[in-house]
């Protein structure tokens, strides 16, 4: 028997805090995540004594979702924001501009009610790149993508998401780089003809497990809108693998226009990259297409080709689904050279460059960007 969000909330609405009202009346529960039986959250108080005092509700949490049947586990974190609630907050993104005050995020704070997903200003579309599983080459997707748009003249921004190792400032050179804002905006920064922010430009080394708790939220809104993106033909998002938070909050923050699934050829990947897709159905995000990464070697040697994880296996599956295939991009070791390098390889010239060049074809043409 599986748990399901409601259900936990439902519990979660029977409990009655010291002040009054319930976790959920209080918009306090954050990051909820149900699977497979374990139950995690993060219960967000206003300030540290809150959070003391909310021991016997925590306890009472634990005890409650424990009885449930189809739960195996239950892990819940009670926090409180460094600050008082609404304050400026410790983690705000690095402002280069030794003079000028810290940008006005609010983030570890709960994010403004929102009535449903909303145009961020200035952007046309917003195109999320997802993955059922993670290291299946997700972030080299995204930053070699939005180079190889770019360079088709297209206006291309790029939203490092990826909470869990937020890749995109070294893939694209920006490593060490500081943000600057007006004390309202947050300055973007640019690389290789594209619009960049990510969270890592936002926290220091060490700090993502703090995002992804109650802070969350807020951040990717704020991401969204107090960014200074300008005018562009499209937003590409770098999510977090998987099916969680991040995915969830942008699909219902965010008109998103969809979402590209990258996945390697692989069975086991495929599995998890037919989860992605059933989540952003659930999230009536439509799914624009799949791209096979890592699909074919060609030895630099011999020229031999070998298929290491398989070959076709994502087109296949995009058949099976109804779903656009939108090309392959061969395993070759300069693509992780050169990422690791900060100058994505989509910048260069070469039979990778021109699989992504036919790659931004693909969705100039669907008129995904
Ligand atoms: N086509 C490719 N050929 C060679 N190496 C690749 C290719 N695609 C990705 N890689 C390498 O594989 C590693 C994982 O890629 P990447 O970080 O883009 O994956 P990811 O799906 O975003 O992972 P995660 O979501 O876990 O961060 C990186 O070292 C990257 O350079």
């Amino acid at each position: 028997m599986t748990i399901s969000r409601e259900r936990v909330l439902d519990e979660l609405a029977r409990i009655a805090l010291p002040g009054g009202g319930t976790l959920v009346s209080r918009d306090m529960v954050r990051a909820l995540n149900v699977e497979s039986g374990v139950v995690r959250f993060v219960i967000e108080a206003a300030d540290a004594a809150g959070a003391r005092e909310l021991a016997p509700v925590e306890a009472e949490a634990q005890r409650l979702l424990s009885a449930l049947p189809g739960v195996e586990k239950v892990q819940i974190v009670t926090t409180a924001p460094a600050g008082p609630r609404g304050a400026q907050p410790q983690v705000t993104a690095r402002s280069g501009a030794a003079a000028a005050p810290p940008p006005n995020l609010t983030i570890g704070r709960h994010p403004t009610p929102q009535a449903g997903p909303a145009p961020v200003s200035g952007v046309a579309r917003i195109v999320a790149i997802g993955s059922g599983k993670g290291g299946v080459g997700k972030s080299t997707l995204t930053s070699n993508l939005a180079v190889a748009l770019a360079r088709k003249g297209r206006r291309v921004g790029l939203l490092d998401a990826d909470i869990y190792g937020p890749s995109q400032p070294r893939m694209l050179g920006l490593g060490g780089q500081r943000l600057t804002n007006d004390g309202e905006m947050i300055q973007p920064l640019h690389a290789h003809g594209v619009t960049v922010m990510s969270l890592g430009l936002m926290m220091k080394e060490g700090e993502a497990v703090v995002w992804r708790g109650p802070m969350l939220m807020g951040a990717l809104q704020q991401m969204l809108n107090q960014v200074k993106w300008g005018e562009l033909d499209v937003l590409l998002v770098d999510l977090p693998p998987g099916t969680g938070d991040v995915q969830l909050s942008l699909c219902q923050k965010a008109q998103v226009t969809g979402a590209i699934i990258v996945s390697t050829p692989q069975d086991v990947a495929l599995i998890d990259a037919r989860r992605a897709i059933d989540m952003f159905d659930k999230l009536k995000t439509p799914v624009l297409g799949l791209v096979e990464n890592m699909s074919t070697y060609i030895c630099p040697n011999c020229g031999h080709e070998a298929h290491l994880f398989g070959h076709g296996g994502v087109a296949a599956e995009a058949a099976k689904l109804n779903l656009p295939f939108l090309g392959e991009i061969p395993l070759n070791l300069e693509v992780r050279l050169a990422g690791d390098a900060g100058t994505p390889v989509a910048a260069g010239e070469g039979p990778v460059a021109d699989a992504f060049a036919r790659l931004a074809d693909r969705m100039i043409g669907g008129g995904m960007a």
